[in-house]
Protein backbone atom coordinates (compact mmCIF):
# COMPACT_ATOMS: atom_id res chain seq x y z
CA UNK A 1 0.00 0.00 0.00
CA UNK A 2 1.40 3.53 -0.70
CA UNK A 3 0.63 6.19 1.31
CA UNK A 4 0.48 9.93 -0.52
CA UNK A 5 0.07 12.84 1.06
CA UNK A 6 -0.74 15.58 -1.09
CA UNK A 7 -0.36 19.28 -0.53
CA UNK A 8 -1.99 19.35 3.13
CA UNK A 9 -3.31 21.88 5.13
CA UNK A 10 -4.48 22.65 8.89
CA UNK A 11 -5.35 26.30 10.51
CA UNK A 12 -5.68 26.77 13.75
CA UNK A 13 -7.29 30.40 14.06
CA UNK A 14 -4.64 32.27 13.39
CA UNK A 15 -1.80 29.29 13.25
CA UNK A 16 -1.03 27.46 10.16
CA UNK A 17 -0.37 24.61 11.52
CA UNK A 18 0.08 22.55 8.55
CA UNK A 19 1.18 24.29 5.90
CA UNK A 20 1.44 22.69 2.10
CA UNK A 21 2.72 19.32 3.04
CA UNK A 22 3.79 16.83 0.59
CA UNK A 23 5.09 13.50 0.94
CA UNK A 24 4.99 9.61 0.69
CA UNK A 25 6.29 6.30 1.61
CA UNK A 26 4.87 2.31 1.18
CA UNK A 27 4.76 -0.78 3.24
CA UNK A 28 7.65 -2.15 4.20
CA UNK A 29 9.15 1.24 4.66
CA UNK A 30 9.88 3.04 8.46
CA UNK A 31 9.89 6.46 7.52
CA UNK A 32 10.60 9.02 10.69
CA UNK A 33 8.66 12.12 11.03
CA UNK A 34 10.80 15.14 12.57
CA UNK A 35 10.75 18.37 12.91
CA UNK A 36 11.11 20.40 16.66
CA UNK A 37 8.25 21.11 18.86
CA UNK A 38 5.14 22.59 17.35
CA UNK A 39 6.36 21.88 14.00
CA UNK A 40 3.13 20.14 13.04
CA UNK A 41 3.55 16.69 13.41
CA UNK A 42 0.64 15.80 15.57
CA UNK A 43 -1.45 17.55 13.95
CA UNK A 44 -0.19 15.67 10.42
CA UNK A 45 -0.63 12.43 12.11
CA UNK A 46 -3.88 12.84 13.82
CA UNK A 47 -4.93 14.24 9.69
CA UNK A 48 -3.72 10.66 8.38
CA UNK A 49 -5.39 8.86 11.24
CA UNK A 50 -8.62 10.49 10.17
CA UNK A 51 -9.02 12.00 13.60
CA UNK A 52 -9.03 15.61 12.21
CA UNK A 53 -10.17 17.19 9.28
CA UNK A 54 -7.43 18.74 6.71
CA UNK A 55 -8.20 22.61 5.58
CA UNK A 56 -6.91 21.60 2.08
CA UNK A 57 -4.87 19.24 0.86
CA UNK A 58 -5.59 15.03 0.18
CA UNK A 59 -4.45 12.50 1.37
CA UNK A 60 -4.47 8.91 -0.14
CA UNK A 61 -3.85 4.89 0.82
CA UNK A 62 -3.43 3.84 -2.63
CA UNK A 63 -6.51 4.92 -4.42
CA UNK A 64 -8.67 5.33 -1.15
CA UNK A 65 -8.80 9.23 -0.31
CA UNK A 66 -8.96 8.95 3.46
CA UNK A 67 -10.21 12.10 4.10
CA UNK A 68 -13.87 11.06 2.01
CA UNK A 69 -14.16 7.57 3.31
CA UNK A 70 -12.87 7.84 6.69
CA UNK A 71 -14.21 4.32 7.74
CA UNK A 72 -12.94 2.06 5.14
CA UNK A 73 -9.54 4.16 5.90
CA UNK A 74 -9.92 3.26 9.92
CA UNK A 75 -9.30 -0.08 9.03
CA UNK A 76 -5.96 0.05 7.72
CA UNK A 77 -4.70 2.24 10.52
CA UNK A 78 -3.15 1.64 13.79
CA UNK A 79 -2.98 4.93 15.35
CA UNK A 80 -0.54 5.05 18.46
CA UNK A 81 -1.16 8.87 20.37
CA UNK A 82 1.32 10.28 22.29
CA UNK A 83 -0.64 9.95 25.95
CA UNK A 84 -0.97 6.04 27.04
CA UNK A 85 -3.83 4.39 28.25
CA UNK A 86 -5.25 5.61 31.74
CA UNK A 87 -7.98 3.15 31.79
CA UNK A 88 -7.40 2.58 35.34
CA UNK A 89 -8.72 -0.53 36.79
CA UNK A 90 -9.05 -2.61 33.55
CA UNK A 91 -6.77 -5.65 33.12
CA UNK A 92 -4.80 -5.66 29.72
CA UNK A 93 -6.29 -8.17 28.97
CA UNK A 94 -9.80 -6.45 29.33
CA UNK A 95 -8.16 -2.94 27.74
CA UNK A 96 -7.39 -5.13 24.57
CA UNK A 97 -10.56 -7.15 24.28
CA UNK A 98 -12.72 -4.14 24.31
CA UNK A 99 -10.69 -2.66 21.45
CA UNK A 100 -10.67 -5.45 19.54
CA UNK A 101 -14.56 -5.86 20.03
CA UNK A 102 -14.92 -2.32 18.97
CA UNK A 103 -12.93 -3.52 15.42
CA UNK A 104 -15.86 -6.12 14.90
CA UNK A 105 -13.32 -8.89 15.96
CA UNK A 106 -15.35 -11.91 16.39
CA UNK A 107 -15.22 -15.05 19.00
CA UNK A 108 -12.42 -17.19 17.61
CA UNK A 109 -10.70 -14.80 15.27
CA UNK A 110 -10.75 -12.16 18.22
CA UNK A 111 -9.08 -14.65 20.42
CA UNK A 112 -6.25 -15.46 17.90
CA UNK A 113 -5.15 -12.07 17.00
CA UNK A 114 -5.22 -11.09 20.90
CA UNK A 115 -2.77 -14.07 21.26
CA UNK A 116 -0.68 -12.87 18.36
CA UNK A 117 -0.67 -9.39 19.29
CA UNK A 118 -0.04 -9.92 23.28
CA UNK A 119 3.10 -12.20 22.12
CA UNK A 120 4.20 -9.70 19.68
CA UNK A 121 4.40 -7.25 22.11
CA UNK A 122 5.82 -8.81 24.97
CA UNK A 123 2.81 -8.65 26.87
CA UNK A 124 1.61 -12.74 27.84
CA UNK A 125 2.76 -12.22 31.42
CA UNK A 126 1.29 -8.99 32.11
CA UNK A 127 -2.74 -9.91 31.01
CA UNK A 128 -4.21 -9.83 34.36
CA UNK A 129 -1.88 -6.54 35.50
CA UNK A 130 -4.25 -3.33 36.00
CA UNK A 131 -3.50 -0.45 33.50
CA UNK A 132 -2.69 1.51 36.83
CA UNK A 133 0.64 -0.90 37.40
CA UNK A 134 1.96 -0.63 34.26
CA UNK A 135 5.69 1.02 33.92
CA UNK A 136 5.74 3.73 31.30
CA UNK A 137 7.18 1.01 29.12
CA UNK A 138 4.73 -1.49 29.33
CA UNK A 139 1.89 1.29 28.90
CA UNK A 140 3.73 2.01 25.54
CA UNK A 141 3.72 -1.56 24.57
CA UNK A 142 -0.06 -1.99 25.56
CA UNK A 143 -0.75 0.96 23.33
CA UNK A 144 1.26 -0.77 20.59
CA UNK A 145 -0.78 -3.98 20.72
CA UNK A 146 -4.00 -1.91 20.93
CA UNK A 147 -3.11 -0.09 17.71
CA UNK A 148 -2.63 -3.61 16.17
CA UNK A 149 -5.34 -5.57 17.33
CA UNK A 150 -6.95 -5.27 13.54
CA UNK A 151 -3.56 -6.29 11.83
CA UNK A 152 -3.85 -2.79 9.91
CA UNK A 153 -1.00 -2.59 7.04
CA UNK A 154 0.09 1.12 8.33
CA UNK A 155 0.84 2.38 12.01
CA UNK A 156 1.76 5.83 13.38
CA UNK A 157 2.80 6.43 16.08
CA UNK A 158 3.36 9.51 18.09
CA UNK A 159 6.77 10.31 20.18
CA UNK A 160 6.68 6.45 21.08
CA UNK A 161 9.87 6.59 22.46
CA UNK A 162 9.75 9.28 24.69
CA UNK A 163 10.13 8.94 28.53
CA UNK A 164 11.16 5.17 27.52
CA UNK A 165 14.68 4.16 29.10
CA UNK A 166 17.45 2.81 27.36
CA UNK A 167 16.50 -0.99 27.53
CA UNK A 168 12.51 -0.08 26.56
CA UNK A 169 14.10 1.66 23.27
CA UNK A 170 15.91 -0.65 21.91
CA UNK A 171 12.37 -2.87 22.41
CA UNK A 172 10.91 -0.34 20.65
CA UNK A 173 13.10 -0.44 17.82
CA UNK A 174 12.98 -4.45 17.41
CA UNK A 175 9.02 -4.55 17.89
CA UNK A 176 9.57 -1.46 14.59
CA UNK A 177 11.86 -3.67 12.94
CA UNK A 178 9.48 -7.00 13.05
CA UNK A 179 6.25 -4.60 11.88
CA UNK A 180 8.33 -3.83 8.60
CA UNK A 181 9.42 -7.45 8.28
CA UNK A 182 5.50 -8.46 8.23
CA UNK A 183 5.35 -6.01 5.61
CA UNK A 184 3.37 -2.78 7.72
CA UNK A 185 4.63 0.58 7.11
CA UNK A 186 5.36 2.62 10.06
CA UNK A 187 5.50 6.48 10.31
CA UNK A 188 7.21 7.45 13.69
CA UNK A 189 7.69 10.69 15.17
CA UNK A 190 10.24 11.60 17.38
CA UNK A 191 13.18 13.67 18.73
CA UNK A 192 15.32 11.16 19.48
CA UNK A 193 16.66 11.08 15.88
CA UNK A 194 19.78 9.31 16.17
CA UNK A 195 18.12 6.25 17.36
CA UNK A 196 15.61 6.54 14.24
CA UNK A 197 18.56 6.56 11.87
CA UNK A 198 19.20 2.84 12.68
CA UNK A 199 15.78 1.74 11.56
CA UNK A 200 14.71 4.07 9.26
CA UNK A 201 14.14 3.87 5.16
CA UNK A 202 13.29 7.71 4.87
CA UNK A 203 12.60 10.78 6.37
CA UNK A 204 10.06 13.79 6.40
CA UNK A 205 11.86 16.66 7.48
CA UNK A 206 9.85 19.80 9.04
CA UNK A 207 9.17 23.13 10.54
CA UNK A 208 6.48 25.65 11.17
CA UNK A 209 4.19 23.21 9.29
CA UNK A 210 6.37 23.39 5.81
CA UNK A 211 8.12 20.78 4.39
CA UNK A 212 12.00 21.06 4.38
CA UNK A 213 12.82 17.77 3.07
CA UNK A 214 11.07 13.97 2.33
CA UNK A 215 13.02 11.06 1.01
CA UNK A 216 14.70 8.02 1.65
CA UNK A 217 17.51 8.88 3.85
CA UNK A 218 19.83 8.63 0.50
CA UNK A 219 17.78 11.11 -1.13
CA UNK A 220 18.03 13.22 1.52
CA UNK A 221 21.82 12.75 1.92
CA UNK A 222 22.09 13.63 -1.82
CA UNK A 223 19.63 16.33 -1.61
CA UNK A 224 21.89 18.20 1.11
CA UNK A 225 25.13 17.54 -0.40
CA UNK A 226 25.20 19.80 -3.26
CA UNK A 227 27.85 18.12 -5.26
CA UNK A 228 31.02 20.75 -5.28
CA UNK A 229 32.33 21.32 -9.38
CA UNK A 230 35.87 21.39 -10.47
CA UNK A 231 36.83 23.95 -12.55
CA UNK A 232 35.41 22.16 -15.84
CA UNK A 233 32.39 21.56 -14.13
CA UNK A 234 32.63 17.93 -13.74
CA UNK A 235 31.49 16.73 -10.30
CA UNK A 236 33.84 16.75 -6.84
CA UNK A 237 33.93 13.47 -5.58
CA UNK A 238 35.10 14.27 -1.43
CA UNK A 239 35.80 11.12 0.86
CA UNK A 240 34.81 11.95 4.62
CA UNK A 241 37.29 10.03 6.99
CA UNK A 242 37.53 9.53 10.59
CA UNK A 243 41.06 8.79 11.98
CA UNK A 244 41.59 7.60 15.59
CA UNK A 245 45.40 7.64 16.45
CA UNK A 246 47.25 5.98 19.69
CA UNK A 247 49.14 9.32 19.54
CA UNK A 248 50.74 12.72 17.81
CA UNK A 249 46.76 13.74 17.08
CA UNK A 250 47.59 17.35 17.37
CA UNK A 251 50.64 16.52 15.21
CA UNK A 252 48.53 14.83 12.86
CA UNK A 253 45.54 17.68 12.82
CA UNK A 254 48.39 19.81 11.30
CA UNK A 255 49.66 17.14 8.84
CA UNK A 256 46.34 16.73 7.39
CA UNK A 257 45.80 20.87 7.46
CA UNK A 258 49.17 20.76 5.11
CA UNK A 259 48.23 17.78 2.44
CA UNK A 260 46.72 19.06 -0.54
CA UNK A 261 43.08 18.11 -0.93
CA UNK A 262 42.35 17.32 2.45
CA UNK A 263 39.99 19.78 4.03
CA UNK A 264 37.73 20.49 7.26
CA UNK A 265 39.98 18.94 9.72
CA UNK A 266 38.58 18.52 12.96
CA UNK A 267 38.84 16.86 16.22
CA UNK A 268 35.44 14.84 17.03
CA UNK A 269 35.28 12.98 20.41
CA UNK A 270 38.42 10.79 19.62
CA UNK A 271 38.56 10.95 16.10
CA UNK A 272 40.32 13.33 13.87
CA UNK A 273 37.63 13.61 10.93
CA UNK A 274 38.46 15.10 7.32
CA UNK A 275 37.40 15.50 3.77
CA UNK A 276 39.80 13.69 1.04
CA UNK A 277 39.14 15.13 -2.45
CA UNK A 278 38.73 12.55 -4.85
CA UNK A 279 37.45 9.13 -4.92
CA UNK A 280 38.05 6.01 -2.48
CA UNK A 281 41.29 5.57 -3.66
CA UNK A 282 42.32 9.28 -2.15
CA UNK A 283 41.45 7.96 0.94
CA UNK A 284 43.40 4.78 1.10
CA UNK A 285 46.48 6.85 -0.44
CA UNK A 286 46.05 9.34 2.95
CA UNK A 287 45.88 5.95 4.98
CA UNK A 288 49.41 4.65 3.06
CA UNK A 289 50.90 8.65 3.66
CA UNK A 290 49.71 8.27 7.42
CA UNK A 291 51.12 5.05 8.01
CA UNK A 292 54.86 6.37 5.75
CA UNK A 293 55.22 9.01 8.20
CA UNK A 294 54.96 6.71 11.20
CA UNK A 295 51.33 7.35 12.47
CA UNK A 296 50.41 4.90 15.22
CA UNK A 297 46.70 4.15 13.35
CA UNK A 298 44.15 2.59 15.70
CA UNK A 299 41.12 3.19 13.68
CA UNK A 300 40.48 4.60 9.82
CA UNK A 301 37.15 4.75 8.24
CA UNK A 302 34.90 6.50 6.06
CA UNK A 303 32.22 8.39 7.89
CA UNK A 304 28.43 9.26 6.46
CA UNK A 305 26.19 11.72 7.62
CA UNK A 306 23.55 10.28 10.18
CA UNK A 307 20.48 11.72 10.44
CA UNK A 308 20.89 13.75 13.61
CA UNK A 309 23.49 14.98 12.28
CA UNK A 310 21.49 15.67 8.63
CA UNK A 311 18.87 17.17 10.55
CA UNK A 312 20.09 19.78 12.74
CA UNK A 313 21.91 20.94 9.22
CA UNK A 314 18.45 21.17 7.35
CA UNK A 315 17.08 22.80 10.62
CA UNK A 316 19.21 25.41 11.26
CA UNK A 317 19.03 26.31 7.88
CA UNK A 318 22.77 26.03 6.87
CA UNK A 319 21.32 23.36 3.84
CA UNK A 320 18.97 25.27 1.76
N1 LIG B 1 -6.18 21.95 18.93
C1 LIG B 1 -5.37 22.98 18.70
N2 LIG B 1 -5.80 24.25 18.85
C2 LIG B 1 -4.98 25.31 18.60
N3 LIG B 1 -3.71 25.20 18.18
C3 LIG B 1 -3.22 23.97 18.02
C4 LIG B 1 -4.01 22.79 18.27
N4 LIG B 1 -3.24 21.70 18.01
C5 LIG B 1 -2.03 22.17 17.62
N5 LIG B 1 -2.01 23.53 17.62
C6 LIG B 1 -0.87 24.38 17.22
O1 LIG B 1 -0.39 23.90 15.97
C7 LIG B 1 1.02 23.91 15.92
C8 LIG B 1 1.56 22.51 15.65
O2 LIG B 1 1.32 21.68 16.79
P1 LIG B 1 1.63 20.11 16.82
O3 LIG B 1 1.17 19.59 18.14
O4 LIG B 1 1.09 19.48 15.60
O5 LIG B 1 3.23 20.10 16.76
P2 LIG B 1 4.26 18.91 17.03
O6 LIG B 1 5.25 18.98 15.92
O7 LIG B 1 3.52 17.64 17.23
O8 LIG B 1 4.95 19.38 18.37
P3 LIG B 1 5.58 18.53 19.59
O9 LIG B 1 6.87 17.96 19.08
O10 LIG B 1 5.80 19.60 20.61
O11 LIG B 1 4.57 17.52 19.99
C9 LIG B 1 1.48 24.50 17.24
O12 LIG B 1 1.70 25.87 17.04
C10 LIG B 1 0.31 24.26 18.15
O13 LIG B 1 0.29 25.24 19.18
Amino acid sequence: MKITVNRLKKRFGKTLAVDDLSFGFETGQVFAFVGPNGAGKTTTMRMMATLDTPDGGRIFFDGLDIVSEPEKARRLIGYMPDNLPTHRDLSVADYLDFFARAYGLRHRERSLMLGQVTEFTNLSGLLEKPLRGLSKGMKQRVSLARSLVHDPPLLIMDEPAAGLDPRARVELRELIKAMTERGKAVFISSHILTELAEIADGAVIIEKGKLLRAGTLEQIKRGSDAPELDADGAELKVQHVAIRVRDRVEELQKALLEMPGVRKVKLAGRHVEADVDGDEDAACDLLAELLKRDYRVMEFKQVEKDLEQLFMSITRGEVS
